[in-house]
């Protein structure tokens, strides 16, 4: 399979402090792959990277073509506004803005097709709910028919598990699986390593800096996990980018 998504040497932070330094690597199209570690690893700025909200403070990611409409970005819950006042219905309508643009018109067409991915997550009824009446569940079902209505070459999904029900962790376990069976390319971020285990065949394993990368069984050993325990436990939050990676004040 030709590389989907390709990193190169690519450092990602905030305000000059870097959170990921220099990943390298590539990530075949179609590719099903679980990026796990401890709390702080850089995961979220990793999925962040890839969705264009954070430009790299050095080197590249190579999106291999795709435009950034092409790639599904699903955030941690906690990044929702839950007060935003919009119905669950036009929230999910947003999966549609790659076809419609931001102020295309929603046509009969339209709205059957939100319709049926309500109805794909198990919410129907919900149409007009205010998002902030969500429980936790239904909160992700709903983020899940949005993904599902951007047909993208590239998902992207932050702790898409986190904080809800085996019921529903089986039902969106079960649409992950199917975006993989279509050939698009799947990155989740996870903590549940049976999860990782069981279901998805590749793993990276980072912390701030990647530990281990391939086939989950290889990355998945007691010695990788603790190594990135101590790496992340290490990480200093304050340091500055390498000298190396910092554009050159020189005018
Ligand atoms: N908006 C931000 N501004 C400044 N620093 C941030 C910001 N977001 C994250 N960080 C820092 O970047 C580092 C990596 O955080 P990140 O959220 O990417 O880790 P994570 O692996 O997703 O963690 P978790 O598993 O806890 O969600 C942390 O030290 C965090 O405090």
């Amino acid at each position: 399979m030709p590389a989907q998504l390709k990193f190169k040497n690519v450092t990602l932070g905030y305000d000059r402090h870097p959170a990921v330094h220099h990943l390298n690597g590539e990530v075949a199209a179609g590719a099903l792959v679980a990026v796990i570690g401890p709390n702080g690893a850089g995961k979220s700025t990793l999925f962040r990277g890839l969705a264009g909200i954070l430009k790299p403070l050095s080197g590249s990611i190579d999106l291999g073509g795709l435009d950034i409409r092409d790639i599904a970005y699903l955030p941690q819950s906690v990044d929702i506004d839950r007060s935003f006042p919009i119905s669950v219905f036009d929230l999910v309508g947003t999966g549609l803005w790659r076809s419609t643009g931001f102020f295309g018109g929603m046509g009969k067409a339209e709205r059957d097709k939100i319709t049926q991915a309500l109805a794909a997550v198990g919410l129907n009824g919900f149409e007009n709910r205010s998002i902030g009446t969500l429980s936790g569940g239904q909160m992700q079902r709903m983020l899940f028919a949005r993904v599902l209505l951007q047909d993208a070459r590239l998902i992207v999904l932050d702790e898409p598990f986190n904080a809800i029900d085996t019921k529903t962790s089986a039902d969106l376990l079960a649409l992950v699986k199917r975006w993989h069976g279509e050939g698009r390319t799947v990155l989740a971020a996870l903590h549940d390593m049976e999860l990782v285990r069981d279901q998805f065949p590749e793993t990276l394993l980072l912390a701030r800096g990647p530990v281990a990368w391939g086939a989950t069984a290889e990355v998945l050993t007691a010695e990788n996990l603790m190594v990135a325990l101590r790496m992340c436990e290490a990480f200093d939050d304050s340091a500055a980018a390498c000298a190396d990676d910092m554009p050159s004040q020189a005018a």
